[in-house]
């Protein structure tokens, strides 16, 4: 195991705890940048081959399409509490989300609408990023039963308060797009976030970028998560608009108009859709996008502990998987993500692989993590190519 190579230059933004001595495994909870020898990848294509060996039955795999959003929706009702995460990285890996964000270094943000002064770290942003926490890692374990429906259940707490869901109806976005008096119409800096959650990444960047030019979309295909996100004291209607949205179906409309985003961002969701209807989705998507406009996609890569912990009879298709809870999640390597992306039009500006070591270091376990993270560019109208 090495250091990166210094041709990636300003790679170093995936953190810069090397592991030279794998005596010293233990003594930290992360490494960055581990290489993989030939025979740890050899054991995880067996690993994968195995495990892709019995494929869901087919009238299984129709339910888990079909139904997506609803396993989404039972995830959120089980999960709502646990799921502010600090995510702090943010800004270090995408800077384009918050050009302002260096000014305000010396706070650190830990969750939605709270921020703490950072006295032992002055002046950065853990700079180790050991705590760095990305999608979590989803247990393959079954949601239990008595979990959904109940009173105990804080969504339908919310639901039983009287909480209610405030969708805009597709025909009134429609009309209001015509017209040019959507949300957010009036901004210059505009972002939007599908499969947004309950907000982990709405809200940091609402928080740190005070940009007022600055609107925010968000959308999910999961009610519940929009509920929750809505619902939450940071939502604030003047520089943000959640609508639920399913990316995978062509043909539903986005409430803003072509060539109006600036960034678009992907989190751990291109992953969760069928890998048939992915190209479409980014094609859309890309379409949103000003000329000059970047879509951000951070995602599960080929081989990420994830994949190589499913067990024989979860794989739907090559490396696309089921969970026990219903959801789904593919596996993918950076030549796929970049076929995807240039043939919605658009141009690499980054495609990289972070591989991350992480140690639990009370019960002496070594996870290896695989990410990609990708940035690609709408060109501009004068580019050449
Ligand atoms: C792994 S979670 C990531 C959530 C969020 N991006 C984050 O990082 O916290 C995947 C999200 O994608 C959403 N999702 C899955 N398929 C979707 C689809 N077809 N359209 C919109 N959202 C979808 C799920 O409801 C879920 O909120």
């Amino acid at each position: 195991m090495a250091a990166p190579s210094s041709s990636f230059g300003k790679r170093l933004q995936f953190g810069s705890r090397f592991l030279t001595d794998p005596g010293r495994v233990f003594q930290h909870n992360a490494w960055d940048n581990v290489e993989w020898s030939d025979e740890q990848e050899a054991v995880a294509q067996q690993k994968v081959r195995e495990n892709s060996e019995q494929l869901v039955p087919l009238e299984k795999q129709v339910e888990y399409e079909t139904k997506a959003s609803k396993y989404w929706n039972d995830f959120y009702m089980i999960h709502e509490n646990g799921f502010f995460k600090d995510r702090h990285w943010l800004f270090t890996e995408f800077p384009e989300l918050a050009p302002n964000w260096p000014q305000r270094q010396s706070q650190k943000l830990v969750s939605p609408g709270v921020v703490l002064q950072n006295s032992s770290n002055e002046g950065s942003i853990d700079p180790n990023q050991e705590n760095r926490e990305d999608w979590p890692c989803l247990a393959e374990t079954e949601i239990p039963e008595q979990m959904l429906n109940t009173d105990q259940n804080p969504l339908h707490k919310l639901h039983a308060e009287g909480f209610h869901l405030h969708l805009e109806p597709a025909r009134k976005l429609d009309d209001m797009k015509i017209t040019n008096d959507f949300p957010g119409s009036s901004a210059s800096f505009c972002i939007l976030e599908v499969g947004c959650g309950v907000g982990n990444t709405v809200f940091p960047v609402l928080q740190t970028n005070n940009d007022p030019s600055l609107f925010v979309y968000c959308c999910d295909f999961s009610s519940t998560a929009v509920e929750l996100l809505k619902g939450h004291p940071a939502y604030d209607p003047s520089r943000c608009f959640a609508f639920v949205h399913d990316i995978a179906e062509e043909r539903l409309d986005y409430p803003v108009p072509e060539h109006s985003l600036d960034v678009v961002i992907l989190i751990f969701v291109l992953s969760a859709i069928l890998p048939d209807k992915m190209q479409s989705a980014i094609n859309r998507l890309s379409r949103l996008l000003k000329p000059g406009g970047l879509i951000l996609l951070r995602d599960y890569g080929r081989f990420d502990m994830a994949q190589l912990r499913f067990k024989k009879g979860r794989c739907l298709s090559e490396n696309f998987y089921v969970r026990g809870d219903g959801t789904r999640v593919y596996f993918f390597t950076q030549d796929e993500l970049h076929g995807l992306f240039t043939s919605a039009g658009l141009q690499k500006v980054q495609n990289i692989v972070d591989r991350r070591l992480q140690v639990n270091r009370g019960k002496q376990l070594t996870m290896y993590r695989v990410w990609i993270q990708c940035k690609y560019r709408k060109p501009c109208l004068l580019d050449k190519n």
